[in-house]
């Protein structure tokens, strides 16, 4: 077995007669950033939905921690979806409009049957001090009444309940203010430090990952074109 985290073959995704994905290949490992830059339109979004199967590609492997993905289906793939999370642009649409914070980040540990209600709340306290959130200021508010900046926080803090190795991350400062941008960048090199965490990085402004990626795939027209530091 490779020691990869994620190696990534000959991956194809369609749209009808559209090619969004191109035998893209890549590996990501264990605490590494790999960003995926390039135009609007040129593959990224379809690259991620097929690595985090939110769509099957079309061919090409998958393969997490040694194992492929690319042919299991959606029960098979239940138990491995916790170890790869997505943290999405806008951190509004991600998290339940309806929903507290707490409710938010202790659905997770809810749905994984690793809920206790002795040791719960102060589980979900933790994980809100993980990404700088006090859960008596923030945990009984609603998105909306918080930044963007701390409702992305908020839902890093939900990808985190899952125990993730993999953080699959599409535009995740884009939508943010450019002042709050590197706090969420410093936040994520943090977490990707101490846990260890695989970051594949979705960005279509080179300059904004330059500093943070350990290598750049540059993609254009569903290929990538170039790979390196
Ligand atoms: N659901 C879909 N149906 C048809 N075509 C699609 C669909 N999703 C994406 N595409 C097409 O696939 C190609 C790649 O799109 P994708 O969203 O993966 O690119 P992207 O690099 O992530 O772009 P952006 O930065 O604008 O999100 C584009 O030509 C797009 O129009």
């Amino acid at each position: 077995m490779s020691g990869s985290l994620l190696e990534v073959r000959d991956l194809v995704v369609r749209y009808g007669p559209v090619v969004a994905v191109d035998h893209v290949s890549f590996d990501l490992s264990a605490g590494e950033t790999l960003a995926l830059v390039g135009p609007s339109g040129c593959g990224k979004s379809s690259t991620a939905a097929a690595v985090l199967r939110l769509r099957r590609p079309d061919a090409g492997e998958v393969r997490f921690e040694g194992r492929e993905l690319t042919g299991l289906d959606e029960r098979a793939l239940r138990p491995l979806r916790p170890a790869m999370q997505p943290v999405f642009q806008d951190p509004y649409g991600s998290l339940s409009p309806r929903r507290t914070i707490r409710d938010a980040v202790a659905e997770p540990l809810r749905v994984q049957g690793r809920w206790d209600a002795a040791t719960g709340p102060a589980r979900v306290a933790e994980l809100l001090a993980l990404v700088g959130l006090d859960e008596a200021a923030h945990g009984g508010r609603r998105p909306h009444e918080l930044s963007g900046g701390q409702c992305q926080r908020a839902g890093i803090a939900r990808a985190l309940a899952c125990e993730p190795r993999l953080l699959v991350l599409d535009e995740p400062v884009s939508a943010l203010d450019p002042s709050v941008r590197a706090g969420i960048l410093n936040l994520l090199s943090d977490l990707q430090e101490r846990f260890a965490l695989g970051y594949l990085f979705i960005c279509h402004e080179p300059a904004l990952v330059r500093h943070f990626a350990d290598r750049t795939a540059e993609m254009r027209a569903g290929r990538i074109e170039r790979i390196g530091p």
